[in-house]
């Protein structure tokens, strides 16, 4: 049963693409408030059930609750109106609009509360991640960096209740990397639950309250971050050996 404070709930999702099975019978409760880090190899299917989440997928069994509610035939966009917001792992802006228009699409579009002032909430955002000195150039000239930061910056415009990051950290420099765990941190403090898939973890450990570590497409480990890094099943999924 689902606990009161349960935000986001999947219920024994299972994905299979042809004959290929993905996804097994995961089931996990993320409770409000929460920053749950989700790392793994690659291909152990930590993208796959993101979309299972989000609905770009649908899954071949279980379900999927947001704040109660099954949402497992809802499309994508009506999750998001209802508070489930994610970053894409390749950035996937509107790439002819300038950068603040993007986040005001965010704003206008991606809400069920109407905004009185988009305008300046599409630019408090801006300010937040760091991109409002670039707002009003097209989207398809930033660089990498500031594209993961769009993402992160259109998914904040929509006012997510929970907000699902797909590998935003890849690729920033050591400084970079910690103004991004600032920013998540201030995001968090704002009550905006977080589910983090992240290759580095030291990314992790510095934001997460709980980390998951997935494999072969099941739930190989899930509590504490440094018990869960430290644990022999994790090191050896995910390093190749013991440490
Ligand atoms: N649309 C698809 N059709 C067929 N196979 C797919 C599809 N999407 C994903 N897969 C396969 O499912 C497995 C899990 O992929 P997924 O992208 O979810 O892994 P991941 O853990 O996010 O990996 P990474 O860390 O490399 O991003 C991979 O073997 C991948 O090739």
């Amino acid at each position: 049963m689902t606990s009161s404070s349960t935000v986001l709930r999947a219920g024994g999702l299972s994905m299979s693409f042809g004959g290929f099975q993905v996804l097994r019978d995961i089931t996990l409760d993320v409770g409000s408030g929460e920053i749950v880090g989700i790392l793994g190899p690659n291909g152990a299917g930590k993208t796959t059930f993101m979309n299972l989440l989000t609905g770009a997928l649908k899954p071949t069994g279980g379900h999927v609750e947001l704040l109660g509610e099954d949402v497992t035939r809802l499309p994508t966009a009506e999750r998001c109106h209802r508070g489930l917001a994610r970053t894409h792992q390749v950035p996937k802006p509107f790439s002819e609009m300038t950068v603040f228009e993007n986040v005001l699409v965010a704003v206008n579009h991606g809400r069920t509360r109407h905004s009185d002032d988009p305008i300046t909430e599409a630019w408090t955002v801006l300010e937040e991640t760091g991109l409002a000195r670039v707002a009003n150039r097209p989207a398809e000239t930033l660089g990498l960096l500031d594209r993961k930061r769009l993402e992160l910056s259109r998914a904040l415009g929509t006012d997510p209740k929970v907000l699902l990051l797909d590998e935003i950290g890849g690729g920033l420099t050591d400084r970079e990397g910690d103004e991004l765990v600032e920013l998540i941190r201030r995001i968090h403090g704002r009550g905006v639950t977080i589910i983090w898939i992240e290759h580095i973890m030291r990314l992790l450990l510095e934001a997460c309250t709980r980390l998951v570590c997935m494999a072969e497409g099941k739930v190989l480990a899930d509590g504490d971050p440094h018990v869960v890094v430290n644990a022999q099943e994790v090191q050896v999924a995910y390093f190749g050996t013991a440490a």
